[in-house]
Parts: C-alpha cells; structure tokens; sequence
C-alpha cells in the first residue's frame, strides 16, 4: 500500500523563464514530520504556494494522497486536508484564544453566528482540548491582542489544528520568537506530529535539531540532500552551499551553524 500522503514528481515553476523550481522530486510518509531547510531564494515559499494551489507548476505534478492536484483551487485544496500556517499570525485580535478556536473549528458559520450561537458540547471540548495543547488554557478568555508573538504563532497553529488538516505547512513558526517560546513551539509541533503530517520550513537551526527526524535541503529550485540532521549539516554540498554565500549568513543563522 503507498502511505505517501505527498508525492511531488518532476516538480518545474518557471517565472518568465527563470526556474522557481527545477526538476524537483519529493515525498512525505503519512504521519511524518519534515523540515526543509535551504539558503534564500532557494524555492521554499514557491514549493509550499505549489502544494497549496496558489502557483501551478509548469511541468510536473503534485499527488495529495493519490490525487493530482493541477488546476484544484486555493480553497477546494484546503477543504481536501491541506492547511497553512504563515509566517505572521493571522489571529482575530479582538476575539479571545477561545472564540478564534471556535471560530476555526467551524468555518462554515460567519464570525457573528459563532459568538452568538450556543457551542455544541462536541466542540467546545475540541477547544478546550486545543487550548491546552497549545498552552492558552489559563489565557483562554483574554483579548487575543495582550497575547505575546509566540502565543499568537501557537494560537494560529492551534486554529489550523482546528480545521482537523491531514497535512499541516508550517512556514518559519519561529521567526522573531525568544528562545523560551521557539522552545514551546518545537514541543507543540512534536505533539501535533503524533497525529499529523507536517513539513516546516525553518531558518533557525537550532530549532530545526530540536523537531527534525529527517530535514530536506533545497538549493536553486531542486532537493540537494536529505537525511537526518547530522547527515545534512556534514553533508560537503550543503556546507558549500551555505558557504558559498557569505551574506546570507548575516540574513540567517543557520549559515553558521552549518559551517
Ligand atoms: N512570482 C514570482 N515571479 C518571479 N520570480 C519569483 C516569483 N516568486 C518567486 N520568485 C523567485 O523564485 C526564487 C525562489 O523564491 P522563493 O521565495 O520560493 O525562495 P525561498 O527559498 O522561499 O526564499 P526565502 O528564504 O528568501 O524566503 C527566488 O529567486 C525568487 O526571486
């Protein structure tokens, strides 16, 4: 039986001619937890905009659990199990940790249906479930705006759970986090791997050894390596990749942690 839940076959994107993406080959195992690393410009953001519909590839395919999806729209893709976290939080501020929750947990109800209904028991457990996962239990209630960055990041991620998504993207969830709260976004993907399929796209190594069993490195539009974080960090193409461009070093910390 295939267990990939992602297969990503001869994946090309080409902007006016300049190749995003090249040639690219890549697979996820149902339930696995994946980081892909890679230097700026490598295609990191363009192979997460393929998966999730928002570019269409120019040659290749892309199978969700067995399924092509060229030409699926944006929101049909996340109805089939394919959820995004962005890099910036994209909480509802005025609302507290629990009424976003609920919020998630049934899109299909507007904003004021959701606050003014009566929660079924069902979900209302579901939130109270997430709310501790994510380590807003006692912040429940509060406006979600007096949350700090790194508790609106697990708010997000909390609210994309919610959505109950086979495959969760999480671009960089660390980016500009104190070391406590990259911590307790590590510990809170780890969780969320017992149960889901996830890829995370990260600059900051240390956090990548903290949640990595397998990391993906990108270079120039196609996979360089992969294999555990020992094996990609020793890896001599990587190091020259990393390298081999000085500046970026000064943009990401993972260039020195490399060499
Ligand atoms: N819409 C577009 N039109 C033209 N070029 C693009 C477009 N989107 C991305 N690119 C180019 O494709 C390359 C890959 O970009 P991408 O954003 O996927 O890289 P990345 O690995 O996410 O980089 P970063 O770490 O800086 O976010 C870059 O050279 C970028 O300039």
């Amino acid at each position: 039986m295939n267990n990939k839940i992602l297969e990503i076959e001869n994946l090309t994107v080409s902007f006016d001619g300049f190749k995003a993406l090249n040639n690219l080959n890549f697979s996820l195992d149902a339930g696995e937890l994946r980081v892909i690393i890679g230097p700026n410009g490598a295609g990191k953001t363009t192979f997460l905009d393929i998966i999730t519909g928002k570019v269409q590839p120019t040659e290749g395919r892309v199978l969700f659990k067995g399924r092509n999806l060229r030409r699926i729209a944006e929101h049909k893709i996340a109805r089939l199990g394919i959820g995004r976290k962005f890099q910036t939080p994209r909480v509802y501020l005025n609302l507290t940790p629990r009424e976003n929750l609920e919020l998630s947990c049934n899109r299909n109800k507007n904003v004021l249906a959701t606050l003014f209904s009566k929660t079924p028991t069902s979900e209302q457990k579901t939130v109270k479930g997430l709310l501790e996962t994510i380590g807003l239990d006692l912040k429940a209630d509060i406006p979600a705006q007096l949350l700090s960055h790194g508790e609106k990041q697990r708010l997000e991620i909390g609210m994309l759970v919610a959505q109950s998504p086979d495959l969760l993207l999480v671009d960089e969830p660390v980016a500009g986090l104190t070391d406590e709260e990259t911590a307790q976004t590590g510990d809170l993907l780890l969780a969320l791997a017992e149960s889901h399929s996830i890829i995370v796209i990260e600059h900051d190594m240390e956090f990548v050894r903290q949640i990595a069993r397998k990391v993906t490195v990108l270079h120039q539009g196609s996979v360089l390596c992969e294999g555990n974080i020992e094996e990609v960090q020793n890896d001599p193409r990587v190091i020259e990749v990393y390298l081999g461009q000085p500046t970026e070093a000064e943009a990401h910390p993972v260039q020195e942690e490399l060499v």
